[in-house]
């Protein structure tokens, strides 16, 4: 479904990516686990086009990957990035509203009401800012908001960071829904725990390359592998 093949990247001077392979498949769940500064926030948002491709292809579906970031998300990807983004001077509603005005379709999938049958704590919160909401309910209007977007793939960074365990618990069992549903998703988490429940599919990045391909079984095995590339 998506290929990346021999990417590289970075941030002017700074070259992050260096020659990155991966692949996500439909239907699947991959996560792209690694140290900190390993690159993989830069992946991420080098395939929405927030950073250029210096080098190598990305494609999606089988064809070249817009550059865009309009584009991308058109094209069927919905990115929940690590800072969430959410407005904070307009409300729960009207984030979501922005979100499904954008880029939603008639007749598409995702409605406002079925986000809310998703997280109903959502529902409660409508008319409250944004600014107004905890972490957790700001990860659920991200995740929300996404998903107004009628992905076929749902990109997360880091979707736990900062949240309270039973907030982190939900997630998890939202995502598991998603996935049973047969949304394709690529996941960065530094939860390991999380990650590889969710995944059907791993990767490992270290220093802008992947260095480790396998199953969540295998690395949850794999304490050498833990050990020299995550230091878990
Ligand atoms: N805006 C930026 N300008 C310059 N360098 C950056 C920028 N953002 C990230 N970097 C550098 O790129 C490298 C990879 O960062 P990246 O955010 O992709 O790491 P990561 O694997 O997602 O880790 P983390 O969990 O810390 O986010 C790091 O060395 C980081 O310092």
């Amino acid at each position: 479904m998506l290929d990346l093949n021999a990417v590289s990247s970075g941030y002017g001077e700074t070259q992050v990516l260096h020659g990155l392979s991966l692949r996500a498949e439909q239907g699947r769940v991959l996560a792209i686990l690694g140290r900190n500064g390993a690159g993989k926030s830069t992946t991420l948002k080098t395939i929405m086009g927030l950073l250029p491709t210096r080098d190598g292809a990305i494609r999606f579906d089988g064809r070249a990957m817009p550059t865009r970031p309009f584009d991308v998300v058109k094209s069927g990807i919905a990115y929940v990035p690590e800072t969430r983004d959410i407005f904070p001077s307009l409300t729960v509603r009207e984030n979501l509203e922005i979100a499904a005005a954008r880029f939603g379709s008639k007749g598409a999938d995702w409605t406002l009401d079925r986000v809310v049958d998703l997280f109903p704590r959502l529902g409660e919160r409508m008319k409250n800012g944004g600014a107004e909401l905890s972490g957790g309910e700001q990860q659920m209007l991200a995740i929300a908001r996404g998903l107004l977007m009628n992905p076929r793939l749902l990109i997360l960074d880091e979707p736990t960071e900062g949240l309270a365990p039973i907030i982190v618990k939900l997630i998890h069992d939202k995502l598991m829904d998603l996935k049973r549903a047969g949304l394709s998703m690529v996941l960065v988490e530094q939860n390991f725990g999380f990650a590889t429940s969710l995944a059907d599919d791993v990767v490992v990045v270290s220093k802008g390359q992947v260095v480790w391909t396998g199953s969540p079984a295998a690395i949850r095995a794999d304490e050498d592998v833990q050990h020299r590339w995550l230091g878990v």
